[in-house]
């Protein structure tokens, strides 16, 4: 049964002629980590809004189809209702992040939802040990890194018990290291604690390596869907849609002797591959 499932779903601004997404169709599984990319203006961030309620609530516009959370319509949900299910954590950290303290960040969410303090209390202290910045708990949010900004809105989206953690490009302001950073805590939330993400997101290296499913938009319908090696193994398509091939991938492949069950994905898989084509060689 899963867990999220949009049915045939349309959606167009007011005014616009053309619809940002076109017949959308894909289901998710709870435990899925799905990474969706495409090139810009591909409708990616449009589905971010469909999915946590800024479409319809705020933004309106012409929908037709289903989007079906846990069985139910996601539009018959209040905004409230939503931000329960739903945790949002987006590209700009600084404007996530509204509180001057990280433990009033990750009261926030839970206190606005009426819930009792010892219940907020335990909500803040499990969110910040999930994503491993306790220590983080009394600082200042304003002199906080990128990388630790986004950790503390990961934190922040867990304090309100999601069933899907859904983020839209959070690596895109943060250095290579800030960026594996964030990638080693949603692996760990998706593989220790089974959480449910949907991650928007143009580093295709880290996707092949972390989502056990890619999701690729192109002019608002899914153009690619399947597991990482199968995506990535459609390298043609891919580079006509502007979609970059992880550089590991995209060697072995002038290299070649590989079948696109053996494509390489990760700078591992890469390694084993090399050794293998050169022991060959000898
Ligand atoms: N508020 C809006 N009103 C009208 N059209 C919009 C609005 N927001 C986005 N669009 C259009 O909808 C389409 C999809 O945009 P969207 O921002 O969802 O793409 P994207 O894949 O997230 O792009 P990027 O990677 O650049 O963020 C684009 O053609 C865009 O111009």
């Amino acid at each position: 049964m899963p867990l999220l499932e949009i049915k045939n779903f349309t959606f167009s601004y007011p005014q616009s002629p053309q619809p940002a997404l076109k017949d959308i169709n894909f289901s998710v599984a709870k435990g899925e980590f799905i990474g969706i990319t495409g090139p810009t203006g591909a409708g990616k961030t449009t589905l971010a809004c469909c999915l946590n309620g800024i479409i319809p609530h705020f933004q309106g516009g012409r929908l037709q189809g289903r989007i079906d959370l846990q069985r139910t319509s996601i539009f018959e949900h209040s905004t409230a209702q939503i931000s329960r299910l739903v945790g949002s954590v987006f590209q700009d950290s600084e404007a996530q992040i509204i509180s001057t303290e990280v433990e009033q960040e990750l009261a926030f969410g839970p206190e606005n939802l009426g819930f009792p303090p010892r219940e907020i209390e335990r909500r803040i202290s499990e969110a910040l040990e999930l994503v491993g910045i306790t220590e983080l708990r009394n600082r200042p949010t304003i002199n906080l890194s990128g990388g630790e900004k986004q950790r503390v809105a990961i934190a922040a989206a867990l304090a309100m018990l999601p069933e899907i953690l859904l983020l839209d490009e959070p690596t895109s302001e943060l250095d290579p290291v800030g960026t594996e950073e964030i990638f080693q805590v949603l692996s760990h939330l998706n593989r220790a604690h089974g959480i449910t993400i949907l991650m928007i997101e143009q580093k295709t290296e880290q996707l092949a390596a972390y989502a056990n499913r890619i999701l690729v938009l192109n002019g608002g319908t899914v153009a690619l869907e399947g597991e990482p090696w199968q995506v990535f193994a459609r390298q043609n398509e891919l580079e006509e849609i502007g979609v970059r091939i992880p550089q590991v991938t995209r060697l072995a492949s002038m290299l070649g002797g590989h079948d696109k069950y053996s494509l390489p994905l990760t700078v591992e898989q890469c390694r084993i591959f090399v050794e293998r084509m050169l022991r060959r060689q000898i």
